[in-house]
Formats: structure tokens, sequence, C-alpha cells
């Protein structure tokens, strides 16, 4: 068993990002295919656990103050610095390290395991908090609603699981940025969303896509929250510094701190794009929030700005008629859920372009397993 193990993990070390993944998908199918009834039973009931003691830890400090030391600590020391009973606190960690979150090295002595990092990076934090306290409520509510509705699908943003869960009649666009906490946990889990993965950049020919430019503005990257990818570009572009542009709604950018060489535009995105003759107009991750009606007023409020040489760039998953890899068809779920949105397949793509007046010129898929791509489009 330990050889085959090292085998394995000297496989993922040397493989690529596509390899890596398929050894866990492989892993994760091998699961399935050992496990007992009863083992399957314990795997699923402990689902919610998981996140739930995931988050305490956070709240609790417990994974920064294991980072910051370099010896292990003991509960003591731990229920010192954060306040809790020992009693309650020892019971926690036990169940961390049994899920391998931190690691036991003696009785009630806790230090790093390969997880801790990044469960003490606040960026990944923001995505613990926005998993349990957002996306989960809506998770929990969803068999309900679908019990009420009948199984009708899912298509208006005010009619989802969300709204039963938190009790609203506002979709939620409409309800998170009156949640401050909470979307700035989001805005955080979305600079880190991706990180790891295949950068677009490493596919999609901007430099040749953008030729010799002379225009304002070569980039606006609409809905870009944080900006993380104006600063992708300036990095690997940094003569186009002065010339990338940040667009998002003013609860959001309140939260951006100032990006050098990136202007920051307060602008809605179900208003005329103000950005005129712009190269690309970048999306990523928005479409996807989208029912089709709401995605069509998003693309049919830039294409008046475009000029001739203009590109709208659709950075979403672009799914397979069938397989579909489990990320996607999770994150489906999520969209739906909260959203009342959808990942789409290339045919559903083709078919919502063509509906907002635009046609696709190329699709460029830069992480081969996720499917997700770079549509770029132009008006018809
Ligand atoms: C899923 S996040 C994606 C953020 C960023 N594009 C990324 O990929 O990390 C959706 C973004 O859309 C923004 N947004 C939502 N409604 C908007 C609107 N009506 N106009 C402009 N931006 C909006 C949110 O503030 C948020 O930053």
């Amino acid at each position: 068993m330990e050889a085959i193990s090292a085998q394995i993990l000297a496989l993922a070390k040397t493989a690529d990002q596509a390899g890596r993944r398929k050894v866990l998908d492989t892993l994760k199918s091998l699961q399935n295919e050992i496990e007992t009834p009863y083992d399957t039973i314990w795997r699923l009931g402990g689902v919610q656990l998981q996140i739930s003691l995931a988050r305490v830890g956070i709240d609790l400090g417990i994974f920064e103050a294991l980072k910051a030391s370099e010896q292990p600590l003991g509960v003591d020391t731990l229920a010192e610095k954060n306040g809790a009973s020992p009693e309650l606190l020892g019971r926690i960690l036990r169940y961390l390290a049994s899920q391998g979150m931190i690691k036991e090295t003696s009785k009630n002595h806790f230090t790093t395991s390969n997880l801790t990092s990044m469960l003490a990076d606040k960026n990944y934090q923001g995505g613990i908090y926005h998993t349990f306290d957002t996306v989960g409520p809506p998770m929990a509510a969803l068999p309900d609603f679908l019990i009420d509705t009948k199984y009708a699908a899912i298509t208006d943003n005010t009619k989802t699981p969300f709204q039963k869960a938190f009790n609203t009649e506002l979709p939620a666009f409409i309800w998170f940025p009156g949640q401050p906490k909470l979307f700035e946990h989001f805005q955080r889990f979305m600079t880190v969303q991706r990180a790891g993965a295949v950068s677009w950049l490493s596919v999609f020919p901007f430099k040749s896509l953008l030729g010799d430019f002379h225009g304002k503005t070569a980039f606006v990257y609409v809905g870009g929250g944080f900006g993380h990818q104006c600063i992708a570009i300036k990095e690997t572009f940094p003569e186009l510094s002065g010339k990338l542009e940040l667009q998002d709604l003013p609860q959001t950018l309140q939260h951006v701190p100032s990006i050098d060489g990136v202007s920051v535009v307060v602008h809605n995105f179900f208003e005329p794009q103000p950005s005129k003759d712009a190269k690309f107009y970048y999306l990523r991750n928005i479409l996807h929030d989208w029912p089709d009606d709401k995605a069509l007023i998003i693309l049919k409020n830039i294409i008046p700005a475009m000029g001739p040489d203009s590109r709208i760039l659709i950075d979403d998953m672009v799914l397979p008629n069938e397989n579909v890899h489990w990320h996607a068809t999770q994150q489906d779920l999520v969209m739906m859920s909260s959203l009342g949105a959808m990942e789409r397949t290339k045919d559903q793509w083709y078919a919502l372009l063509e509906e907002a007046g635009l046609k696709i010129l190329e699709i460029y898929e830069y992480t081969p397993l996720l499917n997700e791509s770079i549509i770029v489009a132009v008006p018809k």
C-alpha cells in the first residue's frame, strides 16, 4: 500500500494540471468502488460537518496560530489565544486532525497539515465563509423548494431556493451587496477561485489579437470584482498599464484597493456600456450568474459601445454535451439554486449569443477537464 501511495504521489507531483486532476478523479472513483454502503453513509453524512468545522477553525484562528508556530501547540495554549473552553477546543481540534485539516503530533498537541496553509489564507477563508454562509443555506433549502415547485425548471432569479433560505424576495445580487461581510468574503474567494489553474492568458493569444491597438482602453473588465485579471494582464503586458479599466458596482468597488495603471469605473452592466471602442470587453464568471433573459441584456448593452476591432471575451465554462466533470455539475447547481442561472453547454452558448446579435469567432479552452474557456464574440 505504501509503495502504491508513493507512486501516486510522485505521479501527481510531476503531472501537469490536467494530469493531476485525473489522478484525483481516479482516486475518487476508486473510493466509490471500494466503499461499502456503511462507508458511504458515513462519508455523505459528514459532508456538512466538514465545512462547519472548517469555519469554526477559522473563527477561532486555529489555522493561523498553528501556521505561525514552529512548534506544535497544545490545547491549553490555543485556548488561551482564542478564549474557547479547553474541553470544547480539544474535541474540535481532534475532529480537524481526523479530517486532515491539521495534524495531531501527540496527545492534545497539534501542528499544520498539508491543508492548514490554505485554511489560514484570508482569501481561501473567504471561500469557506462564502460556501458555508451564502451557498450553504440555499443548498439546504433545495429539496423542499423543489417539492414546493413540483420540480419545475428554475430559471427566474427571484424564485430560487436562495429566496426561501434567506427569507427575501430580492434576487441574490441585489440582496448580497447589502450584506457587507458576506459580500467581502465572496470577493475574496473570487480572487483565488481558479488559483493554481492554468491562466487563460497562457492559451488565449492576447498579444496577437491586440495587434497594434492604439486606442484609449485595451481591456475593460466588466463586473471585474477585485480586478485581479487587470493585475494579471498588467503583469504579463506592462506596456498596457493605463489602458486597463475595472468596472463593477459601487458596493464592490468600495472594497477594492486602488491598482496602479488601472482606472476604476462604477458601472452597472444592466445599463449601456460607457467605455467606447475598447479592444476587449472581458466578462469572467459573469454570464453564468444570470439566466438567459438577463445575460442577453448584459451582452446587448456592450454591443453599441464596440468599435470595428472590439471583441467581447466571455470567460466561463463551456460544457460538453456528456460526461461533464463533477466540478462543473456542482457549480451548475450552485448557480441554479442561488441565482436561477447555469453553466452552459457549447450549444447553449451558440444559441444565447445568436439571440444577443453576436457571432462566436473562436472558443479557446484553457482547462481541458473543467472546460473553462474564452469565447470570442463580435456583433453579427
Ligand atoms: C461571480 S463575480 C465575478 C467577479 C470577477 N469577474 C471574477 O471573475 O472574479 C460577479 C461580479 O459581478 C458583479 N456584479 C453583479 N451585478 C452587477 C451589475 N449589475 N453590474 C456590474 N457588476 C455586477 C459583482 O459585484 C461581482 O464582482
